[in-house]
């Protein structure tokens, strides 16, 4: 792997450096011989937005499932908050999950529920105990943090592309995450509504004091909101470092990546 040099400056101190995600020499074959992940290592600590790159089918969204439980690795470990993730019961498990919002490539809201039914739907799935003011007060807020109040009483028909990617951003937030996995949130949007949603990335970070997993192909996206880049080739991590770091790599594949 190609460590680049680290920016001291870009570093959080050592004291503020806490572990929240690692996962250690994590492999996942599919069929008899798609190797995708072989050997995998990455950390991600409190707070920081790590960007995944890496070519289509190079097994980012494998790797971000195998940390919910979607996916089963073959081999490797796990850590999430300090539980080893794939020794833990069902129960266990899902106690975990909701304190991560996964929002997917194709997170699709149901087409027959007006935004407020969408939200306050995932809140009851997840939430048991809340009165109707409740749901109504925690709908509004997830609504008002994606700047999208006006369109509560909305279809999902009626919503443009970005609008839907906001309040599915909206219905991740709303269990008041601790960790946010990305998969591609602004894979076909224009570039201005691109990068409303990459700044929208960057404000979550800093008003909810989230820690994130990014993967993206879009690198204005990858440049407003990486902490830190990893590049994921023939199964392991290739190059790690800052955006600026990366872009002047000695390796000219991933130099790529940055053209
Ligand atoms: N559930 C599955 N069953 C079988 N093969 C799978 C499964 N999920 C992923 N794969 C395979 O794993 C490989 C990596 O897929 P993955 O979706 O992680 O790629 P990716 O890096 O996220 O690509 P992209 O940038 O195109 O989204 C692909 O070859 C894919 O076909």
């Amino acid at each position: 792997m190609i460590k680049e040099e680290k920016h001291i400056e870009k570093e959080p101190k050592a004291k503020d450096k806490k572990a929240i995600i690692e996962i250690k020499d994590l492999h996942k074959t599919f069929g008899k011989n798609n190797k995708v992940l072989q050997g995998v290592n990455l950390t991600v600590n409190k707070g920081e937005d790590l960007v995944i790159l890496g070519r289509s089918g190079s097994g980012k969204s494998v790797t971000i499932k195998c940390i919910v439980g979607l996916i089963e690795p073959d081999k490797g470990e796990i850590k999430v908050f300090d539980e080893n993730v794939l020794h833990l019961k069902k129960s266990e498990l899902n106690e975990i999950r909701v304190r991560i919002g996964f929002l997917f490539q194709s997170g699709a809201l149901y087409d027959s529920m007006s935004v407020r039914e969408n939200l306050a739907f995932t809140l009851r799935k997840h939430k048991r105990d809340l009165s109707a003011e409740e749901i109504e007060s925690q709908v509004i807020e997830a609504l008002d943090s994606v700047g999208l109040s006006e369109a509560i009483d909305k279809m999902p028909s009626e919503l443009s592309g970005g609008m839907q990617k906001r309040i599915g951003l909206a219905r991740t937030l709303i269990l008041k995450p601790e960790i946010i996995l990305y998969d591609e949130p602004t894979t076909g949007l224009d570039t201005i509504t691109s990068r409303e949603i990459s700044e929208l990335i960057l404000d979550i970070k800093h008003k909810r004091k989230t820690t994130s997993i990014i993967i993206t192909h879009d690198m204005a996206c990858a440049k407003l909101t990486a902490d830190r880049i990893m590049v994921l080739k023939d199964g392991v991590i290739h190059a790690e470092g800052t955006y600026e770091e990366l872009e002047k790599s000695e390796d000219e594949w991933v130099r790529s990546f940055f053209q």
